[in-house]
């Protein structure tokens, strides 16, 4: 129920960010080949502070991912001007966040920030997130819309499957990547 849920907020998000770029046209054929992966996080108090990361910088490898906690935060995002920011969002509330694969189709507009978890060693209360991850399945090939190109954002990356940039991502050289899309299929 939960998943279903949040998979129908994760629809309206991606249909209201094909509308603002003026591709709404090319929405369904995305939703619909889109599937969904709900995983389960707990996270203890820290005992030292150097245990205190529980969750090391990475960037998502989904489309989206949305998330859901219960009300101890602990979750740090990366700005564009590479400063850390640290997310406070109550338990009625989701965060979005773009996977590596979004900002292939964004042709790079979007970003897919790195981010990562820190519990507070003075807590003493456990967090607990939901998250929704969603991948686009099979053949479907994800490629940059017309819209998107233009002399200010030339082309940056050829057209992809989803689960081949996942299969580049677990090869050496991928895990190595700081700019995995641009490596995985850069123009
Ligand atoms: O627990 C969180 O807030 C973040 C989890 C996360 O980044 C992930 O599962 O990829
Ligand atoms: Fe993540």
């Amino acid at each position: 129920m939960f998943s279903k849920i949040v998979a129908e907020l994760d629809n309206k998000v991606v249909r209201m960010l094909f509308e603002s770029y003026g591709i709404a046209k090319n929405c369904e054929s995305y939703l619909e080949s889109t599937t969904y992966l709900l995983r389960y996080l707990k996270y203890n108090t820290p005992k030292t502070k150097e245990t205190s990361m529980v969750f090391p910088p990475h960037t998502d490898k989904t489309f989206t991912t949305i998330l859901y906690q219960n009300h101890i935060s602990g979750l740090k995002v990366q700005t564009r001007d590479l400063q850390w920011i640290t997310l406070e969002f109550p338990p009625s509330s989701f965060v979005v966040m773009a996977g590596e694969a979004l900002r292939g189709w964004s042709n790079d507009r979007v970003l897919t920030p790195i981010h990562k978890v820190i519990m507070d060693i003075n807590g003493s209360e456990t967090r607990y997130t939901m998250g929704l991850f969603t991948f686009l399945k099979d053949d479907k090939i994800i490629e940059v819309a017309e819209e998107l190109i233009d002399e200010e954002h030339p082309l940056k990356f050829k057209p992809f499957v989803h689960l081949d940039l996942i299969k580049f991502f677990d090869t050496e050289r991928g895990r190595r990547s700081q700019n995995l899309v641009e490596d995985f299929c850069g123009v």
